[in-house]
C-alpha cells in the first residue's frame, strides 16, 4: 500500500473512531461512510451578528477537525459582509492561525450585521465569491438572524447558481461542482433565544460578566443599604436576567416572557412588603430588568421606572446600572470553550454526512449531549416565539423557549417567595419533621448554594431545616443548628463550605455513634453534600441499617466535588468553578510561555484519581495533552510528546506548549519527573516550567453554573426528601421508618434523569478501590483533545526511543 493510501486509511479509521466517540445524533443513527472523498473538500466558516465569547473556540475546532479530515478550511471574515465583498475577506486557515484563540472573547475573524445580504443581489455576489473559491460547505456561527439568513441562502442556492450562469458571472462547468450548498449552523449569541438548544455559545460567559458586576455592586450596596436596579442584555429574551436572578439572589426580575400579573408597580411593592412582613431582613435588594422587559399589555418596563417606584413608594435609596456591552466582553468561560469546541467538531461531522437531500442542521445542546436538529424547524420555532410574544401569549412563549426556561422560572419563583409555612409559625399543633444537611469531603464551590436551596424548600413546605456543622464529627459533638431563611443570604455565591467539612467518612467516625446522634437530634431525613466520601458514607449508612434501626430514614447524596468522581452524576457541583480556575491559570501561564518564547508548561491539576478535571480543562485551555490515571502512560509516551512539541514548535510556529497532568496520574511519572524529562530532552527547542495549582482550584466564589446547579440540586434533593418522608407517613405525624434501599439515593446532577438513583444500584458501577465510577462519560472526549492538539502530520507520531538517557 502506498503512503497516500495509508494516510487515507488512517484518516478514515480515526474519523470513524472519532465520530463514534462524539456522536449522539438526533437526525438518525446511520453511520454513513466517512470517507476519503472528504479529502480536499472546502469548508467556509464565518461568524455573524453580535459577537459572543466562545465563537473563537468553535472556529478553532472547525479548522482543526476539518484539517484532520483532510479538508481545506477557509475563514470568511466580517460575516456575510465578507462573503458579499469577497477578496481578502476569504482566506485559507492554517493550524497556527487557530492557535491561542480558544480563550479570547469576541471573534477573531470579525462579525457584522450586513444589510446587503438581506437583498438578493447581495446573496448573488456572495454565491459568486464562494464558487470562485470552490466553497460549497458552510458553517455559520451566529444568532437566529444569521441562521435564518443561512437557511434562506441554502434554499435559494440553485436559483442563484442559475442566475450566475445566465449572467456569465460563472462558467457553465461550475454547475456540476457547486450544484448545492451544505450548511450547518452553530448558535453563537449571548441571548439564548434560539429554540432547540439548551444553551447558545456565549451565554455562560455573559453570565460570568453579569455575576462579576453583581458581586462588585453587592459590597457597596450592602454597605449603604442601597437597592440596585441593573439592566441586562438579551434583546427580547429574558434568559440572562432569569439565570442571573437565581445566581445573584435577586429580589425581583423583570423579563419579557413572564410579566407580572396586574399593575407591575403595585406587584413589586406588594412583594417587597410581604417579604419584610414575613421577617426577611436584607441590607440590599438587587433587581434585574431585561432590556426587553414588558408588562402584560406590552409596554416597556425600564430600569428608571423601577427605580422611581422603589424610591417614591418604598422610600428606598436606589441606583441604576446598565451593564451593556460589558456582558459580551472578556474571555470565554470554560463552559463556552467546551460547548463551542464540541459543537464545532460536530458541525464538521454533520457537513461530512450532508447530502443534497439531507436538511440543513443546527448543532444544539440537549441536556449534556451535542445533537443535530433540523435548521428550518428550529428557525421557524424561534420565529414563532416572536409571534407569540407579539400576541402576548406568555405561557406558550415559556413552553416554546424550552425546558430550561420553564425550570429556571419555577426555581426562581420558589426562591423569591420563601414565606414560612403556617405549621412552622404555630408549633405544637402537629409534629414538625427535621431534615438535616451535612457537608462531607473536600470543599467545593456551590455547596453553600445547595444549603440555601434546601432551607428555602424546607421552610416553605413546613419542615425544619438543620445544619450539621463540621461534618460527621460535628454531628457526634452536637454541632447541629436550626436555620432560618435570613441565615442563608449571600450563600449562593460563597465558595468553600460555610458549614465546615471533613474527608472522614461515616464509617471512619463510627456508625453506632452516628446513628444514636441522629436519633438524639430527632433527624428524620439526611442530605449529604459532598464528593466520593459523601457517597461512601451513604453506602456505609445503608449497610449500617442492618444493625441500627435509627438509620432507617431517607438519605440523599448531592454530589459536590471538583473531582467529578461520584457515581450517578454527570457533572458534580464545584467542577465548573475548578475548570474555570484552571483555565484562568493556564491562560496566564500560556501568556508567560509565549512571552518567553518557546516554552512548555507542565501544569498539575487535581481530581484525585479521576481524569475529568484534567481532560476537560485540557480541552478548554487548549493544552497539548492531559496525562490521566485512566489512560496509563509510560516514559516513552512522555518522550513522544516531547518530540511532538519540538516538531510543532519548529514546523507550526507555535511558541508555547501546555501539558496538563492529573495529580494521581502515575506515582512514579510525577509532574516534577515530566518537567525534568522535558527540560532535558527538549532543551534545544524549548524551555520547560512547571506549576502545581493545588487548592486554588477550589475557587473563591462559585461560577454562575455552580451557583445555579447548587440551588437547583438543593431544591430538588429537598423536594425528593419531603416526598419520601410523606410516603413514609410524615403527613400523619408518624415516626419515619424506611428499610427500603430505594430511600438512600444519589441526586442525578445533569444526567437528564428526573429521579435520584439508589446507592444500592450504583454500587455495581463503582470502583471503590480507585474511588471512581466504572464508566466515565468524558473519556469519549479524549480523542477530540488529541485531534485538536496536534496537526495531522503529527497524529500518532512514534516515540523518540533513543533520546532518553
Ligand atoms: N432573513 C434574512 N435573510 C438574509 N439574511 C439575513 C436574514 N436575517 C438576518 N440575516 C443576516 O444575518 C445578519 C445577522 O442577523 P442579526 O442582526 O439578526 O443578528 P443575529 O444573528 O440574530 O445575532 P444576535 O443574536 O447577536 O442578534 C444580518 O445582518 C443579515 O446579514
Ligand atoms: O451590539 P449591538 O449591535 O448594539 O446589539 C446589541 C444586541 O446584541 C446582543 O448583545 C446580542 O444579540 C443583544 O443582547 C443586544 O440587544
Amino acid at each position: 500500500m502506498n503512503e497516500d493510501a495509508l494516510i487515507k486509511r488512517r484518516v478514515s479509521f480515526e474519523a470513524e473512531k472519532f465520530k463514534n466517540f462524539l456522536r449522539k445524533d438526533s437526525l438518525g443513527d446511520d453511520e454513513a461512510n466517512i470517507s476519503v472523498h472528504w479529502q480536499g473538500q472546502k469548508i467556509g466558516v464565518f461568524t455573524s451578528g453580535g459577537d459572543a465569547q466562545g465563537m473563537n473556540a468553535a472556529v478553532r475546532a472547525i479548522v482543526r477537525v476539518g484539517m484532520f479530515l483532510g479538508c481545506k478550511v477557509f475563514y470568511i471574515k466580517e460575516g456575510y459582509q465578507g462573503m458579499v465583498d469577497g477578496g481578502d475577506n476569504i482566506q485559507e486557515a492554517t493550524w497556527q492561525s487557530s492557535s491561542n484563540i480558544i480563550n479570547v472573547g469576541g471573534t477573531v475573524i470579525g462579525s457584522a450585521r450586513c444589510m446587503d445580504f438581506k437583498e438578493r443581489w447581495g446573496r448573488l455576489k456572495a454565491a459568486q465569491n464562494l464558487i470562485y473559491w470552490g466553497i460549497t460547505n458552510l458553517i455559520a456561527i451566529g444568532g437566529d438572524g444569521s441562521l435564518t439568513g443561512a437557511n434562506c441562502f441554502r434554499l435559494e442556492w440553485p436559483s442563484l447558481v442559475r442566475e450566475l450562469v445566465d449572467k456569465d458571472m460563472i462558467s457553465k462547468d461550475k454547475i456540476a461542482q457547486c450544484s448545492h450548498l451544505n450548511i450547518v449552523g452553530l448558535v453563537g449569541s449571548i441571548d439564548n433565544d434560539f429554540c432547540g438548544t439548551d444553551m447558545t455559545i456565549g451565554v455562560d460567559s455573559a453570565l460570568h460578566r453579569i455575576q462579576e458586576a453583581v458581586d462588585s455592586i453587592m459590597t457597596t450596596a450592602v454597605s449603604h443599604k442601597r437597592g440596585f436596579v441593573l439592566e441586562i442584555m438579551g434583546r427580547n429574551c429574558g434568559y440572562l436576567p432569569l439565570a442571573a436572578g437565581i445566581s445573584s439572589e435577586a429580589t425581583a426580575i423583570f423579563i419579557p416572557e413572564d410579566p407580572p400579573v396586574g399593575d407591575w408597580r403595585q406587584a413589586l411593592c406588594d412583594q417587597m412588603t410581604e417579604k419584610s412582613k414575613s421577617g426577611e431582613v436584607r441590607r440590599t435588594h438587587i433587581i434585574l430588568v431585561a432590556e426587553g422587559a414588558i408588562d402584560r399589555e406590552g409596554n416597556a418596563i425600564k430600569c428608571y421606572d423601577v427605580q422611581k417606584v422603589l424610591t417614591d413608594q418604598m422610600k428606598m435609596d436606589v441606583r441604576v446600572t446598565v451593564l451593556g456591552h460589558v456582558q459580551r466582553g472578556g474571555n470565554a468561560s470554560a463552559f463556552d470553550r467546551l460547548l463551542a469546541t464540541r459543537m464545532g467538531a460536530e458541525a464538521v461531522l454533520a457537513l461530512m454526512d450532508a447530502t443534497p437531500t439531507t436538511p440543513a442542521c443546527v448543532i444544539c445542546l440537549d441536556g449534556s449531549d451535542i445533537v443535530r436538529r433540523h435548521l428550518l424547524n428550529a428557525v421557524q420555532k424561534t420565529k414563532k416565539v416572536v409571534e407569540l410574544m407579539g400576541e402576548r401569549r406568555f405561557e406558550d412563549v415559556v413552553q416554546l423557549r424550552g425546558r430550561q426556561t420553564a425550570k429556571y422560572l419555577s426555581i426562581y419563583s420558589s426562591m423569591v417567595k420563601v414565606i414560612p409555612h403556617p405549621l412552622l409559625l404555630t408549633p405544637g399543633k402537629k409534629k414538625i419533621y427535621r431534615i438535616a444537611l451535612i457537608h462531607v469531603g473536600h470543599p467545593a464551590c456551590g455547596m453553600n448554594a445547595v444549603a440555601r436551596g434546601f432551607v428555602s424548600i424546607c421552610i416553605s413546605r413546613g419542615y425544619e431545616p438543620l445544619f450539621i456543622y463540621n461534618s460527621w464529627e460535628g454531628l457526634i459533638t452536637h454541632q447541629v443548628k436550626k436555620m432560618s431563611w435570613n441565615d442563608v443570604h449571600h450563600w449562593t455565591s460563597a465558595g468553600g463550605s460555610l458549614l465546615g467539612t471533613s474527608t472522614k467518612t461515616a464509617g471512619e467516625i463510627g456508625i453506632s455513634i452516628l446513628s444514636s446522634s441522629l436519633r438524639q437530634k430527632d433527624i428524620s431525613g439526611l442530605i449529604i453534600v459532598g464528593g466520593f466520601e459523601a457517597f461512601q458514607s451513604a453506602f456505609e449508612l445503608l449497610k449500617g441499617r442492618e444493625n441500627y434501626p435509627e438509620l432507617n430514614i431517607p438519605m440523599i447524596v448531592v454530589p459536590a466535588t471538583i473531582s467529578n468522581n461520584v457515581p450517578g452524576c454527570y457533572m458534580s457541583i464545584g467542577c465548573d468553578t475548578a475548570i474555570n480556575q484552571i483555565c484562568k491559570a493556564c491562560d496566564e501561564l500560556k501568556q508567560s510561555a509565549f512571552s518567553i518564547q518557546k516554552c512548555v508548561f507542565v501544569v498539575e491539576v487535581g481530581g484525585d484519581n479521576c481524569g475529568c478535571l484534567a481532560t476537560l480543562s485540557g480541552i478548554a485551555s487548549g493544552s497539548d495533552c492531559a496525562f490521566i490515571k485512566e489512560e496509563p502512560f509510560t516514559v516513552r509516551d512522555i518522550q513522544s510528546i516531547c518530540k511532538k512539541l519540538m516538531d510543532k514548535q519548529e514546523h507550526s510556529g507555535v511558541r508555547q506548549g501546555l501539558i496538563i497532568r492529573n495529580e494521581n496520574a502515575n506515582p512514579n511519572l510525577t509532574t516534577d519527573f515530566i518537567y525534568r524529562l522535558l527540560s532535558k530532552e527538549g532543551k534545544d527547542s524549548f524551555q520547560t516550567r512547571q506549576a502545581v495549582l493545588g487548592h486554588t482550584q477550589e475557587g473563591y466564589k462559585a461560577s454562575p453554573y455552580d451557583r445555579i446547579a447548587g440551588i437547583k440540586a438543593g431544591c430538588l434533593a429537598t423536594e425528593w426528601m419531603i416526598h419520601t418522608l410523606e410516603m413514609c407517613g410524615a403527613k400523619d405525624g408518624a415516626q419515619i421508618v424506611t428499610d427500603s434501599s430505594s430511600t438512600v439515593v444519589v441526586s442525578p446532577i445533569a444526567t437528564g434523569l428526573n429521579e435520584p438513583v439508589p446507592v444500592s444500584e450504583l454500587v455495581h458501577q463503582t470502583d471503590f478501590e480507585n474511588r471512581l465510577p466504572k464508566v466515565q462519560w468524558w473519556m469519549k472526549l479524549r480523542t477530540l483533545l488529541d485531534i485538536l492538539s496536534w496537526p495531522m502530520e503529527q497524529q500518532n507520531s512514534k516515540p523518540a526511543i533513543n533520546s532518553f538517557k
